[in-house]
């Protein structure tokens, strides 16, 4: 009799070329490639679903977190401040922490909390910074609070979200994709002249009318703008009267950059939040308490610098940074997302 052999299937080969972005890299899972992460960050590169956290030395150094206190961490994002900060209070103390992002959020609590930072010390809340008041009623006054402002790696890189115009995805650009309208739909809404003002406003954008009126265009035509690519090819078309030289290209980037940061800040209503933010900080802060706040373009460095000097000014603040912080040129060097990075800092009266 043959001696039988439990049968064994085959392993299906799962391809050269894998199609979905999770499978694609292994930096996704961080704690499994650590090499392959090591690397990445070694070349410069922030690995795909993770974020480097920036101006961290400069933070901690200017909190000054001491055990027992009490800290809201307002953008919560891959957590990579947020854990700095707790080991700063020696397991003694509470962080707080928020984002809008539904997504995100539950990822890197989990993170969090397998690293050794549960609920005894760990909070983290989805909600909008504007909403700071109720934060700071349930749970404040704080000790110290930071916020970095913007998207985080994680959600450019996923093009899912729609963030990026270098990979194809749907034209969304929410941070919470649960709330509000797409970029796609805002697109659909907006008049020529709107379209041409939100460009000007949000990202300085110096060929604001000549996307207006291509967008309009092709709309017109009957032709969809509903992916980053459509938006990118409209953009193209655009600036197709640029002469075809070395230039180009470096223009056509930035002009999309500048475009879908346009079109994040409106769907997000980023200046309206950050404004309303600046507004309720000082009432959820304890006296003496500190204020770390990172920025990435002019306009949101503005409105930080009016409020924190007109606090000042009315004695709600004793102290603010006279000169804007900026990460060093070796940080810089190393994280390429540094390099718009702005700090500014408060101390509540
Ligand atoms: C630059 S990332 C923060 C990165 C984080 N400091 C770290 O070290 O990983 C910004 C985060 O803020 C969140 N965010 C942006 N606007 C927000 C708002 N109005 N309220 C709450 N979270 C917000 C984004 O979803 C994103 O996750």
């Amino acid at each position: 009799m043959e001696n039988e052999q439990p049968h064994k299937r085959r392993v299906r080969y799962k391809g050269t070329h894998p199609r979905k972005f999770e499978e694609k890299y292994k930096e996704l899972n961080p704690e499994k490639y650590a090499d392959t992460v090591a690397k990445v960050i070694s070349k410069g590169s922030t690995p795909a679903g993770m974020h480097i956290s920036i101006c961290v030395k400069e933070i901690l150094d200017f909190l000054q977190i001491q055990p027992g206190q009490k800290g809201l961490d307002a953008t919560l994002g891959y957590g990579g401040h947020s854990r700095k900060m707790m080991e700063c209070l020696k397991g003694q103390g509470h962080l707080y922490a928020l984002d809008v992002d539904p997504i995100e959020i539950v990822k890197t609590t989990k993170r969090l909390e397998e690293a050794g930072y549960g609920p005894d010390i760990f909070t983290s809340i989805q909600e909008n910074f504007a909403n700071i008041d109720r934060i700071g009623a349930e749970y404040g006054p704080f000790d110290f609070c930071m916020a970095d402002l913007g998207v985080s790696s994680m959600q450019i890189d996923n093009p899912e979200r729609g963030f990026s115009y270098k990979l194809d995805g749907p034209l969304d650009l929410r941070l919470n994709p649960e709330k509000g309208v797409s970029a796609a739909q805002r697109l659909r809404e907006v008049t020529r002249d709107e379209l041409e003002g939100m460009l000007i406003e949000n990202s300085d954008e110096p060929y604001a009318d000549k996307i207006a009126a291509e967008v309009t265009k092709t709309f017109r035509k009957g032709q969809k703008i509903e992916t980053t690519t459509d938006l990118r090819q409209v953009i193209e078309r655009a600036l197709a009267f640029l002469p075809e030289n070395k230039e180009k290209k470096d223009i056509l980037k930035k002009t999309c950059q500048r475009t879908f940061q346009a079109l994040r800040i409106d769907v997000n209503s980023e200046f309206e939040v950050l404004e309303t933010f600046l507004e309720k900080l000082p009432d959820i802060m304890a006296p003496g308490g500190r204020i770390a706040i990172l920025t990435f373009h002019s306009g949101e460095d503005r409105l930080v610098k009016k409020a924190f000097n007109a606090y000042y000014k009315e004695g709600i603040f004793q102290d603010i940074a006279r000169e804007v912080i900026r990460p060093s040129a070796e940080e810089c060097r190393a994280n390429g997302r540094a390099r718009s990075t702005k700090m500014r800092w408060a101390v509540k009266a």
